[in-house]
């Protein structure tokens, strides 16, 4: 697990390699869109104006002002009506609307590039929907292959401090992370109501964990908990990790500072992998276009063959 280091530079203007996209991700109520209010406040405070896109088409009312907004394309209520949907149906078909149309956002941010650091992205609290949507997947890779992105997933400190609901929200920011393969923040939020000093201590000590569990009352959940925190213990070692208040703006430095560890891991592991990707595709898709055109000249060479021996 990684919680970083203090540093003597003020950590947003140390990121390199151009802009940066975060993408929130987090239970509905963890606090998203307040710590975006934050950063966006923080970022303002050092005259780094960050561009902010508003990707959740239910949010009633933002405390900040959205460069793009989903609810400018499409009105959430009026597809739920349309297409006879549920609230959700109406959020994740809202989403595929808006998909159609980011070739026009990602040209908009590409323009923006060269003047902004930051760009921010807040997602509907129906986690579900962005992490296992094919518009949520389509976003991200789409964001990811053109400049550095890093997932934050944000908990709600204080109802993550039962053994149960933190494992639970732990099994959730694993699946996330091995969904997208994305550099990934995990930003413990509301530190000002209760530190997350508990949930480093459960994430870095296995046995702290297990007493914590011990002190719980006897149930079938509990030998659950105990063999999941087993196979999590890889999952934390690899873990960047941040407490942060929204409400405060306590955390925001090192906050900074876990991004820009993100974003070397984004240019040194994950860009090498993805351009190696692109690179055995090509070849693939090559190896196939000679083969069907060997094929094609083999049929070719056959009937010819035969209209010589007619
Ligand atoms: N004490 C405290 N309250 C916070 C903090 N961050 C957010 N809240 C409160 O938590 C509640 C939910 O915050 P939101 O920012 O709306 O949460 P969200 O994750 O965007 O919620 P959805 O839009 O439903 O997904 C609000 O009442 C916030 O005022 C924090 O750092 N400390």
């Amino acid at each position: 697990m990684s919680s970083g280091k203090a540093s003597d530079t003020a950590p947003t203007d140390t990121v390199q390699g151009g802009p940066v996209n975060i993408i929130m991700i987090g239970m509905a109520g963890s606090g998203k869109t307040t710590l975006m209010q934050r950063i966006n406040a923080h970022l303002h405070e050092r005259k780094q104006s960050p561009y902010v896109v508003n990707l959740d088409p239910a949010v009633s009312k933002l405390p900040f002002q959205a460069n793009i907004d989903i609810r400018d394309t499409v009105d959430y209520k009026q597809v739920m009506s349309e297409y006879n949907l549920g609230p959700n149906g109406g959020i994740l078909t809202s989403l595929n609307l808006f998909t159609t149309k980011l070739d026009q956002v990602m040209q908009i941010i590409e323009k923006r590039a060269a003047s902004t650091k930051y760009f921010l992205y807040d997602t509907p609290g129906q986690i579900e929907i962005f992490t296992w949507s094919a518009s949520g997947a389509i976003i991200s890779n789409t964001l990811a292959a053109t400049y550095p992105t890093v997932v934050v997933y944000v908990v709600d400190t204080p109802r993550t401090a039962s053994p149960a609901t933190f494992m639970s929200n732990m099994m959730y920011a694993c699946s996330i992370l091995y969904k997208t393969q994305l550099p990934f923040l995990l930003a413990f939020n509301k530190t000002d109501v209760v530190s997350h000093e508990f949930a480093v201590n459960w994430m870095s000590d296995f046995e702290a964990f297990q007493q914590a569990l011990s002190r719980q009352e006897e149930c079938f959940m509990n030998s659950l908990m105990q063999s999941m925190s087993l196979v999590l213990d890889e999952f934390y070692s690899h873990l960047r990790v941040c407490g942060v208040s929204a409400m405060t703006g306590q955390g925001m430095d090192h906050f900074f500072e876990q991004i820009q560890d993100a974003v070397r891991e984004y240019h040194e592991e994950f860009k090498p992998n993805l351009q190696k990707q692109i690179e055995q595709k090509r070849i693939k898709e090559q190896q196939q276009k000679e083969e069907h055109l060997k094929r094609l000249m083999d049929d070719l060479a056959v009937s010819e063959g035969k209209q010589v021996d007619l």
